[in-house]
């Protein structure tokens, strides 16, 4: 078995919450706990600080941090841990409060990682200013820069944007891409945003009253019928594609996925760029009508994939039907009503058209 992913096995009993976890993540890139509030997901990352002391064990790219008899102590641990609120000395300049999180770490007084973490978080011309003088964001860039500026093995990230306004986090969350495809080490990213989950997660672990229900690479763990994460308005499936061709005249960009394109609005990527797509289940309709071309004129709708019906279920409510359709070699999925289900006669294997209203850039 490779060394090189992060083990974690934990069991742990608070009053009335129990955590039982099993898992393994990948190497490097993001791997997301979602989950709903009070699923377990901080006190899973605590556990990997050694803020909390489960029973289990722990090993990071072949690292033993907990086993049977060994329990390495928070501070002795590399790693690097943000929270929602970024905790900066009110009294130190951003550089102050770099270095003060660097003296805290043997091993750690490396510039170059200093000068590398200050040039990833975009922070350079921050360095003189106290944190009052700081926006939400900016402060938050800081506290990034900080857990990486000690070199960790390892980033844990708490809702790192839940404490900012729309505007701020879409402004960190370029810095947040950009960190998930440089750094060579691992992220583990909780959040409750759908939004955020499906932009910069690798690899998404689904916690649920303090277990893991299912963990796999994001596209994959989207495209599953049976999780709770598909039972709401936000369901839907990230598939990675590339811009394949530009229509200048209509301002679209096609975007190219395995086993079909969609046409959406250009926003400027070059032809060959990858980019992530989400499409929501609540954007994607069904029609029998198989002929793309005359449907294409009929409607409104651009596009239009030969699809085949995978598999059905019914939704959080029994008026809504929920069904995974594979459309070449990836799968989409797709919410309608179940009368309409029911119209369209929809069963597994049936050939249908599928008819995506809006599918979103969001890479
Ligand atoms: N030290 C503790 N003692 C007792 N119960 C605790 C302790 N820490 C956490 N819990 C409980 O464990 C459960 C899981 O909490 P946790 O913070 O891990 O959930 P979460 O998924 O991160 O939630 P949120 O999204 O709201 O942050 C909760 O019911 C919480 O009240």
């Amino acid at each position: 078995m490779s060394t090189e992913n992060i083990s974690a096995c934990f069991k742990l009993d608070f009053n009335k919450f129990s955590l039982d976890v099993d898992l393994t993540l990948p190497s490097h890139g993001v791997s997301a706990l979602f989950g709903h509030s009070g699923s377990g997901k901080t006190t899973l990352l605590r556990c990997i600080a050694g803020l909390e002391r489960a029973a289990g064990h722990l090993c990071i790219n072949g690292e033993v941090w907990q086993n049977n008899g060994l329990f390495i102590p928070t501070h002795k641990r590399p790693l690097g841990y943000v929270f929602q609120e970024a905790s900066l000395f009110p009294h130190l300049s951003v550089l102050g409060n770099l270095k003060y999180g660097m003296q805290r770490v043997s091993g750690a007084n490396s510039t170059s990682s200093l000068e590398h973490s200050i040039e990833l978080l975009g922070i350079g011309h921050l360095l003189e200013r106290k944190p009052a003088r700081l926006s939400g964001g900016e402060r938050q860039r800081v506290a990034i820069a900080r857990a990486l500026a000690v070199n960790p093995r390892i980033l844990l990230m708490d809702e790192p944007l839940a404490a900012l306004d729309m505007a701020r986090k879409k402004e960190i969350l370029p810095f947040l891409e950009r960190l998930r495809d440089q750094l060579k080490i691992p992220i583990v990213y909780v959040t409750h945003s759908a939004d955020e989950m499906a932009r910069l997660a690798d690899h998404l672990v689904v916690m649920t009253e303090g277990k893991a229900i299912a963990s796999g690479s994001l596209t994959e763990t989207l495209s599953r019928l049976d999780l709770p994460i598909q039972l709401n308005e936000e369901s839907g499936v990230v598939l990675k594609a590339f811009i394949a061709e530009r229509d200048q005249q209509w301002h679209l960009a096609r975007a190219e996925f395995p086993g079909g394109s969609l046409w959406m609005r250009d926003m400027g990527f070059a032809i060959g760029r990858s980019v992530r797509l989400r499409v929501l289940a609540r954007d994607v309709s069904l029609t029998l009508e198989l002929e793309q071309t005359e449907s294409q004129t009929k409607s409104s709708i651009v596009n239009v994939l030969p699809a085949v019906i995978n598999e059905l279920v019914t939704g959080e409510h029994p008026a809504i039907t929920l069904a995974r359709i594979q459309v070449g070699e990836s799968i989409l999925l797709c919410r309608l009503t179940s009368r309409s289900a029911h119209a369209l006669d929809l069963s597994v294997g049936k050939s249908v058209s599928a008819q995506i209203k809006s599918a979103a850039i969001i890479d």
